[in-house]
């Protein structure tokens, strides 16, 4: 929600292209101050990895600090494949969180060639677990145990899931090394998601982290209301030149990776359409700057710090921020089956310098957009 804004009237740039001028006009002024502020409905991170030990200590308060709920993906070592080890999991996240924090973290569990439909129910049963993700075995950072062919040793779990009304998390990429990196989400969708939605018309699949205007159609033509994707900031702000701005750029690296501009262009437009099927998923993935700076450097952008900042910055230069919070707060609770959230976040017009890394006693961890000065301040309320 809108709430006051002011003063944009003469000193500001108008938030808000010329045909939404008359929703500016009904803005309140405030004398006191020069910001505008927006309030939302406390957003919900449907796509997030918290790691493990140090790790997971030293990045949930971010994620805790701007986010109600996440779903915490299950690629740790060795990966999350049973109910009992989510419950682990879930607990060690608890213990790590700041006191008072009200954060509750959604797990998920590592989908592999021999996971079973017993375990889907235990899932189900538990009340902890939320969703099952599909690493194609390889496709990303500890994907290895993941899965060697979904139609052929998965199935009965596919279906086992349906049943439980139990979604199925993607990460959408093919990986035949002769397909152009550039081009393994739109093969993916082709070969894998396009025949296991005609297979299963029933089951619920977040196509997560999206890329290309190729999933963006993918996901508007599924009319049943069973698909849906997530979308991080990095996919709505770059494109694929940031790799190789000035040299090259590892913080910059995520799978899938950035692709060009028109992609990026097609992601902006899906998400600020107003379309339901969009939600907020940052795709935060902590490494070690040791890690990202090496000759082999892991794949993962860690943007928890910044992430609201930046899905707010992409709406407002759309003159969409009246779509922002269904994004941010409505669409995943409303896929998920979950209710909303009650709580608030404000999020203040006013800049704020990213800090240029963050220093743990194991190391550092650079946030995306390090070193610059960003215009929306979160705030909780
Ligand atoms: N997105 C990434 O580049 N990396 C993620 C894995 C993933 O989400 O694919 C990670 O765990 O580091
Ligand atoms: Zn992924
Ligand atoms: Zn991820």
């Amino acid at each position: 929600m809108i709430k006051t804004s002011v003063l944009l009237c003469k000193t500001l740039p108008l938030p808000f292209p010329s045909s939404n001028i008359r929703r500016v006009r009904r803005l309140k002024c405030k004398a006191s101050t020069m910001d505008m502020e927006l309030t939302l409905t406390r957003p919900d991170d449907w796509h997030l990895h918290l790691r493990d030990g140090d790790l997971l200590e030293a990045v949930v308060p971010h994620s805790a600090s701007h986010f109600e709920r996440a779903i915490v993906m299950p690629n740790l070592k060795p990966p999350i494949t049973t109910t009992a080890a989510a419950v682990a999991y879930r607990e060690s996240i608890l213990k790590a969180l700041p006191a008072n924090s009200n954060f509750t973290p959604l797990m998920t569990l590592y989908l592999t060639d021999s996971t079973s439909p017993e375990e889907i129910k235990l899932a189900r049963k538990s009340g902890v677990v939320f969703a099952v993700k599909l690493y194609p075995a390889g496709a990303t950072t500890n994907s290895q145990a993941g899965v060697t062919d979904l139609f052929g040793k998965c199935l009965p779990v596919l279906e086992e899931m349906v049943e439980q009304n139990m979604p199925l998390l993607v990460h959408g990429e093919v990986t035949d090394p002769n397909v152009d990196i550039f081009d393994r989400e739109k093969v993916f969708i082709d070969t894998v998601l396009q025949p296991l939605i005609q297979r299963l018309p029933q089951l619920k699949v977040v196509m997560e982290h999206i890329t290309t205007m190729d999933a963006v159609r993918f996901v508007e033509s599924c009319d049943n209301g069973s698909v849906a994707a997530t979308v991080t900031p990095q996919h709505l702000v770059l494109n694929r030149n940031a790799l190789f701005q000035g040299g090259l750029q590892p913080h910059s690296y995520c799978l899938p990776v950035l692709k060009r501009e028109t992609h990026r262009q097609a992601i902006v437009s899906a998400v600020t359409s107003g379309s339901k099927r969009f939600f907020l998923g940052t795709d935060s993935a902590p490494h070690e700057r040791k890690r990202k700076e090496c000759p082999c450097g892991c794949a993962g952008i860690y943007n928890a710090p910044v992430a609201l900042s930046l899905y707010t910055k992409v709406f407002e230069e759309a003159g969409a921020l009246d779509k922002l919070e269904a994004f941010t707060s409505f669409n995943g609770p409303d896929f998920y089956g979950l209710p909303r959230n009650i709580s608030k976040i404000k999020l203040t017009k006013a800049q704020w310098k990213v800090p240029e890394s963050f220093s743990f006693p194991f190391g550092d961890i650079v946030p995306m957009s390090a070193g610059e000065t960003l215009d929306w301040q979160p705030e909780s309320i």
